[in-house]
């Protein structure tokens, strides 16, 4: 695309134009991607600053760089088109749009969002959706699904310009709808701005992620945004309505103050959506599901109330967007698994081993209250809480998870650039807190696998190990290194050494 047709160059506060008819070959944010004939966008970022890389950029052949930093008032190489703006991601999101031609304007586009319980609920309805007869693409943490190519990805929701890549070649590829998973990062660093979103979904509001936010009001304003842009799609193709959990106290603060047709879930009756006569098992529920279209019986693969209310945001949103009840069920019923969520690990042993992606006091409260009411057992809980994030959080996942653990393994779960000791004294205060007598097995093991293989020798027979918070996460991240880790594969592996002992 050219330049002339990507930028309104009359805009722009400094700027060196070389040629407003060049060719621009591609966009990247990253000086390590750029190629000969890209525009570079330098974003000043949390960890270091884009302006640092232009050189780096310029070296691998940008063309152009569109920048921020009013210091570079002259840039040093007149060869290259610059561009100063005010902002460098918001442009990013309006360019990489532009460029891509607004893929999200061809699509039907589903937007996903809450504390806990998007990625699930992402999965429930792309599968809805796909069984309804129409290919459907998916951006969610542990996969974007594109037709037949599978991507990991290293954010939950990307930058703006790798989103609005990702929908081009679903277009491309004939798909025209999408499930977004959009996180509050995304909303609040503008990575979703640009996109045309028909329906978003709030599965549910705690306070999640304050080291970025600093407040619950500015958390909550951000997963506001997604309301907000379907408001604003001018679109229009589609019907535009908002799902939020009836039984959250916070989702129900947004029904009030929204402008679209807005439909609640969640198991009290008086939602629009509910579920009723639920049967729960350690692996598997079964449920009727109660719409204003119809009911339907359900039996999910997923057990726990958390899988519940997952399938009824997915069934609330594809329910109002006209599928029929009975493709809805078997959708659901088709959600098979979802990565590293509830993954069984199972070598022969007597007792059940399941690794999980609990990462916050509410999903460990979800899962661990209904393992404690579903098994006679004992039950051993490892886990251990992310480095550079909110440090209040620690004490109280450490808190629930004593609640309903008889033993807890405080171990590692990314120490980042903290020290991964204090990191885990932090959360033994919550579990000290909680249990006046904190049991003698309980204890910090800040080698992972080493933690897991203590679980494993605690374990008698009708007990359960629940690991939490990596699910499917295949690393370790230290501050000097990263090493290769995943729950599931590190259970496995030490379940079948002792069968071989
Ligand atoms: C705190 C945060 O959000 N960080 C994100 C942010 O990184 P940053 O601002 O620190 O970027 P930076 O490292 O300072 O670099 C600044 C710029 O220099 C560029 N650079 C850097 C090095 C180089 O050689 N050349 C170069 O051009 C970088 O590409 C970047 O554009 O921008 C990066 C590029 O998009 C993200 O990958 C990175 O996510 C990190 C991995 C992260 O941990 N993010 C978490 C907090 C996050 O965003 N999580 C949410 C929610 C998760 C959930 O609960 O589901 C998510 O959406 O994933
Ligand atoms: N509706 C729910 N309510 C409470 N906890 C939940 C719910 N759904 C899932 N969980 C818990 O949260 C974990 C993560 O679930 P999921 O990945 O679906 O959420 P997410 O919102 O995508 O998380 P993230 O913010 O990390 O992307 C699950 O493994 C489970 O322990
Ligand atoms: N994506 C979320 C969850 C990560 C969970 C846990 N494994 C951690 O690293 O804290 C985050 O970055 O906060
Ligand atoms: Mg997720």
């Amino acid at each position: 695309m050219i330049l002339k047709k990507l930028f309104n160059l009359n805009e722009y506060g400094y700027k060196n134009i070389v040629d407003d008819q060049l060719k621009i070959s591609g966009l990247a944010f990253d000086s390590r991607l750029v190629r000969p004939g890209y525009l570079f966008f330098a974003i000043p970022g949390i960890n270091t600053d884009g302006h640092l890389y232009i050189e780096d950029a310029i070296k691998r052949g940008a063309a152009v760089i569109v920048y921020s930093d009013p210091e570079i008032s002259f840039p040093p190489h007149r060869e290259q088109t610059w561009i100063r703006v005010v902002d460098v991601r918001k442009t990013m999101a309006q360019i990489s749009a532009q460029f891509y031609d607004h893929p999200s304007r061809e699509m039907r586009l589903f937007g996903v969002t809450g504390t806990n319980g998007k990625t699930s609920t992402c999965f429930f309805l792309r599968n809805i959706l796909e069984d309804d007869g129409h290919a459907c693409g998916l951006m969610t943490t542990p996969k974007n699904i594109i037709g037949p190519d599978v991507y990991e990805a290293i954010n939950t929701t990307e930058e703006s310009l790798q989103i609005q890549a990702c929908l081009k070649s679903m277009l491309n590829k004939g798909i025209r709808q999408a499930v977004l998973e959009v996180s509050s990062h995304g909303l609040a660093l503008g990575r979703v701005d640009g996109l045309f979103f028909d329906a978003a979904v709030i599965t549910n509001l705690v306070a999640e992620h304050l080291e970025f936010h600093k407040s619950f009001e500015h958390y909550f304003s951000s997963k506001k945004k997604l309301i907000e842009m379907v408001e604003q799609n001018t679109k229009k193709s589609y019907p535009r309505f908002v799902i939020v959990n009836g039984d959250d106290e916070n989702c129900r603060k947004i029904i009030t103050e929204s402008h679209l047709p807005t439909f609640t879930f969640g198991l009290r009756p008086e939602n629009d959506v509910f579920a009723e006569d639920i049967e729960y098992f350690v692996d598997r529920t079964e449920m009727k599901i109660k719409t204003p279209k119809g009911n339907e019986s359900v039996q999910l693969s997923l057990p726990g109330q958390h899988a519940v209310y997952n399938a009824l945001a997915a069934t609330a949103m594809a329910i109002f967007s006209g599928i029929e009840g009975e493709k809805v069920a078997q959708g659901l019923e088709h959600t098979h698994r979802v990565p590293g969520r509830w993954e069984v690990v199972n070598a022969g042993q007597d007792f059940m081993v399941i690794v999980d992606f609990a990462h916050n006091w509410h999903g460990l409260d979800s899962t661990l209250s209904f393992i404690k009411k579903m098994v006679r057992g004992k039950v051993i809980t490892v886990f251990g809480c992310g480095g550079e994030r909110d440090r209040n959080k620690r004490p109280m996942m450490g808190e629930t998870v004593a609640r309903w653990s008889d033993i807890c393994i405080i171990t590692s779960d990314n120490p980042r650039h903290e020290d991964p000791r204090q990191t885990a004294e932090d959360a033994m205060q919550g579990v000290s807190k909680c249990k006046k007598e904190v049991p003698v097995e309980s204890c910090i093991i800040l080698d992972r696998r080493e933690a897991i293989s203590q679980a494993f020798s605690l374990a008698q027979a009708g007990d359960v190990v629940f690991l939490a918070g990596k699910g499917p996460e295949r690393y370790q991240v230290y501050h000097d290194r990263i090493i290769c880790h995943n729950d599931y594969d590190v259970a496995l592996e030490l379940l079948k050494e002792r069968n071989s002992s």
